[in-house]
């Protein structure tokens, strides 16, 4: 469900931001020192209009001070000069003080943020991200984050600076005069009318907006994800027809906003004239009635200005904060998506044991995703140090049970236990100390190969990650290598072949020295020579391990101790009459 308009920043405030209540307050401090000095900035002019050009002193509270070096005209003007150009530089000061301190807030908490939005990301359940589009998420975290801070550097170096600024004027125009004040306040509900009526236009267009160049940056992950499909399949005019069609609503979202962002301005100049106007006509007509002088006038237009100008200046903001609120949306969607690691962990690691005798059960197990199901009431009882093969047709729910396992999923019926602990009542880091994996696919990371290995034992010694690497065949190509195990590859094992990659999938694995392994067709996309050396790797990583697989391959069915046929029924995944082999 959508968060009301303003609710959303807020909470992002709550979360991140009280931490910088001692930093806020000291930029308070510096805007109001600096609103003060802009406050005094007119008077001089003034003093010198009433006193030294008309020669009246009467209604100018700082024209006595002119005379403070002296009471010849020159030296008055003087005096009135080096005193604009002192609080001139004080109000810079101030301002450069403030700016900093401020903005840093911004920066600091959309730093925060991003990096909390990714952390929570990269914990939420694979269910959550078999629906989101990679590119989709990947905008979240850059693009929706990018504009929260956005939002934020605005709203500490704009909003709050203008809101005290617009206020200090306006009190200082009831202070010099209650007309000139009431003239002044009469502009405010104007420009909150306007500014409010198209917030809520900015924010809709801004969230249009967002939405569909999420869906875009999707589109480009996909393609490029699969740019070698679309290479070989001559597809590229297809992507382009789908690209072209979601830029032309990404079009229309951003002249929607750059509409809105157009009317702004004009309506709030509208607004504010009338005030402008109100105040010359009165104030006129005060200074021809010998009520005020004409510095005293020049205050209060100058004090007038001064209050329009941080108006004028929120406006230009605004679409920034509707951009800011529409994206503080999309991160809170995903910061209130419950993490894996909120699943109760009934037994706490330090009463489990280190390692697990590898025992697995399967009772009455079943696994829906979504409306689709994968597996229906499947009973299977794994032996410690058994290595079994899980074979069937396609789509009979083999992976689901390696991940069922693994604890990527949990059951939606029935219970997976290891050595008798339901896998949902198990906390994650045991469970992934005790259950480790070679896939049809090694996802390997930039950086080196040994950093690949080690990614399942970071705190593994040099001579460890060697150790894994000569078992799992990985040495063998790596001698070859420029550096070695400390050779860099690419994204995604870009520079290896599939069958390279799969050794240092299983190097990766030896390392974890994990009591259970799974193995799910490990050696699919490989030739016949290349599955010989991966096999002989997979060989040294099941010895004594309980190994589950799912395979087709003669060569890895004859490493399984026994083999389990899954069928399906409507009702029940059935297994078949277990084979003894060896
Ligand atoms: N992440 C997922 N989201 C939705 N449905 C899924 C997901 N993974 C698997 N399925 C569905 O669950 C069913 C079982 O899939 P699974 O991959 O476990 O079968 P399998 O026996 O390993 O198949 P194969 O032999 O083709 O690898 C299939 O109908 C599949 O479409």
């Amino acid at each position: 469900m959508r968060q009301p308009l303003a609710g959303n920043m807020p909470r992002l405030f709550r979360r991140f931001g009280t931490r910088y209540r001692g930093l806020f307050a000291l930029g308070f401090v510096l805007r109001l020192g600096e609103m003060a000095a802009d406050l005094a900035t007119p008077w001089p002019i003034a003093a010198v209009i009433d006193r030294v050009l008309a020669g009246n002193e009467s209604h100018n509270p700082l024209g006595p001070l002119l005379g403070l070096f002296g009471t010849d005209r020159m030296t008055m003007l003087t005096t009135a000069a080096a005193a604009v150009v002192v609080v001139a530089l004080v109000s810079a000061a101030l301002d450069y003080l403030g700016d900093r301190v401020m903005n840093a807030i911004g920066e600091r908490m959309s730093t925060q943020i991003r990096c909390a939005t990714f952390a929570h990301l990269q914990r939420l359940p694979l269910s959550y991200h078999n629906h989101q589009a990679v590119g989709e998420s990947t905008s979240r975290v850059i693009t929706d984050c990018d504009r929260i801070k956005g939002s934020l550097v605005a709203l500490f170096s704009t909003l709050c600076p203008g809101v005290l600024a617009a206020s200090g004027y306006a009190t200082a125009l009831l202070l010099l005069d209650w007309r000139f004040g009431l003239i002044g306040l009469g502009c405010i509900p104007l420009v909150y009318l306007t500014g409010v009526r198209n917030h809520r236009l900015g924010h809709r267009a801004a969230r249009g907006q967002r939405e569909a160049e999420s869906s875009l940056a999707g589109l480009v992950t996909e393609v490029l994800n699969g740019i070698s499909t679309v290479h070989t399949f001559g597809r590229h005019e297809l992507h382009d027809e789908h690209f072209a069609a979601r830029s032309a609503s990404t079009l229309r979202a951003g002249l929607m906003a750059a509409d809105v962002q157009a009317r702004r301005l004009p309506l709030l100049e509208s607004a504010t004239s009338i005030g402008v106007a109100v105040l010359l006509w009165v104030g006129g007509a005060g200074v021809l009635g010998g009520q005020w002088s004409v510095g005293h006038l020049v205050v209060a237009t100058s004090y007038l200005a001064g209050m329009v100008t941080p108006l004028r200046s929120l406006s230009k903001v605004s679409m920034v904060f509707a951009q800011g609120h529409a994206s503080a949306e999309r991160i809170i969607a995903i910061l209130d998506q419950p993490a894996v690691t909120h699943v109760p962990a009934t037994w706490r690691v330090g009463t489990l044991p280190a390692r697990a005798q590898g025992r697995i059960e399967f009772v009455a197990v079943a696994m829906d995703y979504g409306d689709r199901s994968a597996l229906r009431h499947l009973d299977l009882s794994i032996d410690a140090g058994e290595r079994i093969a899980l074979t069937g047709p396609n789509g009979v729910g083999k992976s689901t049970a390696l991940a069922l396992i693994s604890g990527l999923y949990l059951p939606t019926g029935g219970v997976v236990r290891i050595d008798g602990c339901p896998t949902a009542d198990l906390p994650r880091q045991w469970l992934h100390q005790q259950v480790t994996a070679v896939l049809q696919d090694t996802f390997l990371f930039a950086g080196t190969l040994a950093d690949n290995i080690r990614y399942s034992r970071p705190d593994a010694e040099v001579a460890e990650v060697a150790e894994a690497a000569k078992a799992a065949l990985v040495t063998d190509f790596a001698d070859d290598l420029p550096a070695g195990l400390d050779t860099r590859i690419g994204d995604r094992g870009v520079g290896l072949s599939g069958g390279q990659r799969q050794r240092v999938g299983i190097a990766r694995a030896l390392l974890a020295d994990a009591p259970i392994v799974l193995l799910d067709e490990p050696t699919s996309g490989l030739d016949s020579d290349a599955e010989e050396v991966v096999v002989a790797g997979l060989t040294r990583l099941v010895a004594g391990r309980t190994v589950v697989m799912t395979t087709h391959r003669p060569s890895l069915l004859t490493m399984a101790t026994r083999i389990v046929g899954l069928t399906a029924t409507d009702k029940q995944t059935c297994v078949t009459a277990p084979r003894g082999h060896g």
